[in-house]
């Protein structure tokens, strides 16, 4: 018989743990109670449960996730084929996205939760957990970097978020899709790993604070002058391509102005951030030119957290967000 391949399976609370009959979702079970039952276990599968955390994912901070990138860190070391974390659906993408920063790794990450409780109808969980362990143990996985197995479907680090509040259903990857699926205790992989990695030159705890702002119609620099001097650095969820109010735009370029670095995000879910089409106060070309970073096909709070983690190490902003070459003539 072959040897089993050994999946370390690492909770840190979420719906996916919440203990029954807790009505109020705030007490999470063990690890122990997450593992499935020896005739559920998909073949060829042994796992070695590790607790890390027990919370709701909305109480997760950098110091957690520089703690659980450890502790998934070591399981690896412990020579794990694989690795699952079992997480609360609100934050997932951005731990996954973490992983993808600070972990160094040539077995699979998979991270992946529940929508529902164990002691609702029809829980979700047992189903996520069986098919992450079943992608976990994929070696050909591993450069896919961390991926969300959810509702039977891949999703890399980098593209996947949380789209619906309740369904399900509540993850997809707007910019390309899921790279695969599980069927019948299968993995599919149905596209190539993403281009480049997300992990970080250099890995340190957090030691900074970065704040994160969202921009809508009117909205003007009195927020970012009010949070300028308790941040490190700022990244801005700007209005389509990288554009903000002429207002937000000053606040921002002084933000930069006095060191401490401004990241540019959009708030569309999918596609990237200009370069050089609009000009004019709070224009893409004129934040660009002020020195402020620019975070491509990155999420506002994914790239809160590259900056973050980035600058924790050491690593300048412009070298964490570098700029695009210059474009073709058009
Ligand atoms: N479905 C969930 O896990 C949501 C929960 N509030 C959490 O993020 O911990």
């Amino acid at each position: 018989m072959a040897v089993p391949r050994s999946i370390a399976l690492i909770a840190t609370g979420g719906t996916v743990s919440v203990a029954p009959p807790s009505a109020d979702c705030q007490t999470h079970r063990g690890v122990g109670e997450l593992v499935p039952r020896p005739g559920d276990l998909p073949d060829g599968i042994e796992v070695v449960p590790r607790d890390a955390l027990g919370m709701s994912s909305r109480r997760m901070t950098p110091d957690d996730l520089w703690t659980l990138a450890s502790t998934v860190t070591e399981a690896i070391a412990a020579g794990s084929n694989g690795v699952v974390v079992t997480h609360g659906t609100d934050t997932l993408e951005e731990t996954a996205y973490a992983l993808g920063l600070l972990v160094e790794t040539r077995v699979p990450v998979v991270i992946t939760g529940a929508m529902r409780s164990p002691h609702h109808s029809g829980p979700d969980g047992p189903a996520n957990i069986r098919a992450a362990l079943v992608a976990a143990a994929v070696p050909d996985l591993a450069p896919y970097g961390p991926t969300v197995v959810f509702q039977d479907e891949v999703h890399v680090a980098r593209l996947v978020t949380k789209m619906h509040s309740t369904r399900i259903a509540a993850f997809s990857s707007p910019a390309a899709g899921p790279v695969g699926f599980v069927a019948e205790d299968r993995l599919e992989l149905l596209l190539g790993p993403p281009p480049g990695t997300d992990l970080l030159p250099g890995r340190a705890a957090p030691s900074v604070r970065v704040g994160l702002l969202p921009t809508a119609t009117g909205i003007d620099g009195s927020a970012a002058e009010a949070l300028t001097p308790d941040v490190d650095g700022l990244v801005v969820a700007a209005l389509g391509a990288g554009h903000v109010s002429p207002s937000l735009g000053a606040a921002l370029v002084a933000c930069a102005e006095a060191g401490k670095p401004v990241v540019v995000t959009s708030r569309c879910p999918d596609g990237a951030l200009l370069a050089d089409t609009y000009a004019g106060a709070g224009s893409e070309r004129e934040l660009r030119r002020a020195g402020l970073h620019f975070a491509g096909t990155l999420s506002p709070p994914k790239a809160r957290l590259r900056l973050l983690f980035g600058m924790s190490a050491g690593t300048p902003a412009a070298e964490l967000f570098p700029a695009p070459p210059p474009a073709p003539k058009r």
